[in-house]
């Protein structure tokens, strides 16, 4: 999704970046109430939407669309996992934090049917 990806090589707060370095973050775990994590990119326990200059344009969109959406699926939908099983929270050895199997959840509507139209 980025529009001017760096071509060339840069430099910011004192560091030389040469052109074409990969950059990652690294988002240190601090345990805070989950309630006071600052999901806008200040705080770095957290950025879902990255942060600094080319943090998500689309946030703002994003906070208001999510809620809706999450409140609609849970609204229309039972949510369960394929044999009723616990969710695998195991994290798979990579860069960022995925999960070591596939999460499969199986949603079966329970209004009635004209309310999907
Ligand atoms: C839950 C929803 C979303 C999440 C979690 C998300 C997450 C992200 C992340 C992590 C980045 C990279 C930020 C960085 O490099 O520092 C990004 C970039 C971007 N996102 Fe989103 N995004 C979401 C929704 C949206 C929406 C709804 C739009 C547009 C309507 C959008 C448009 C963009 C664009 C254009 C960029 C590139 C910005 C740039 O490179 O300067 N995103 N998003």
């Amino acid at each position: 999704m980025r529009l001017y990806p760096s071509m060339e090589d840069c430099t910011g707060s004192g560091y030389h970046v040469r052109a074409g370095t990969q950059h990652f973050v690294n988002a240190l775990k601090v345990d805070h109430d989950p309630k006071d994590i600052d999901l806008r990119g200040q705080n770095f326990e957290l950025m879902p939407f990255g942060s600094g200059r080319r943090i998500c344009p689309g946030i703002s969109f994003a906070f208001q669309v999510m809620p809706l959406t999450l409140a609609s699926l849970l609204r229309g939908f039972d949510f369960a996992t394929p044999l009723d099983e616990l969710v695998d929270m195991e994290e798979a050895k990579s860069l960022i934090i995925t999960r070591a199997t596939p999460f499969k959840a199986l949603l079966t509507p329970h209004l009635s049917a004209s309310l999907y139209d």
